[in-house]
């Protein structure tokens, strides 16, 4: 199956668990692969027969501006099914890291569905 990656989406939003943590948003990195054929653009070079990376990348950015959850899997399991939602891809991969988490590393989380896991 082919995909369209976006990798790095830096984006800010309220989460985590801690009070504190609600008080104010957070920089958190994303990375994303839609499975997709991509035949239709192959032949066309026509961007309608794309999955669009920029309305992807802009429509996870406004979701995070405005949602607000304690963990990284609700907002994983949340992006992948806004995502199905706007799109026609057939699976979703996200890993959303939360570089303020932890001191000495990187917390992440990585999740992948399938559409018909989501319905
Ligand atoms: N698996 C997870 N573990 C933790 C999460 C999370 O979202 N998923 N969140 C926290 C806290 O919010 C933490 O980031 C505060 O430093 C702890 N563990």
């Amino acid at each position: 199956m082919d995909k369209v990656l976006i990798e790095q989406l830096e984006v800010s939003t309220v989460i985590g668990v801690y009070e504190w943590e609600k008080q104010q948003p957070q920089p958190l990195t994303i990375d994303l692969a839609m499975d997709i054929d991509c035949t239709a653009a192959m032949q066309s070079d026509d961007l309608t027969d794309a999955l669009d990376y920029a309305r992807v990348a802009e429509l996870v950015t406004a979701y995070c501006n405005k949602e607000q959850f304690q963990l990284l899997e609700k907002l994983a399991g949340e992006l992948i099914r806004l995502i199905f939602t706007e799109f026609s891809v057939a699976a979703v991969k996200i890993k959303i890291r939360k570089p303020q988490a932890i001191e000495n590393g990187i917390a992440a989380v990585e999740c992948f569905r399938t559409r018909e896991q989501m319905n």
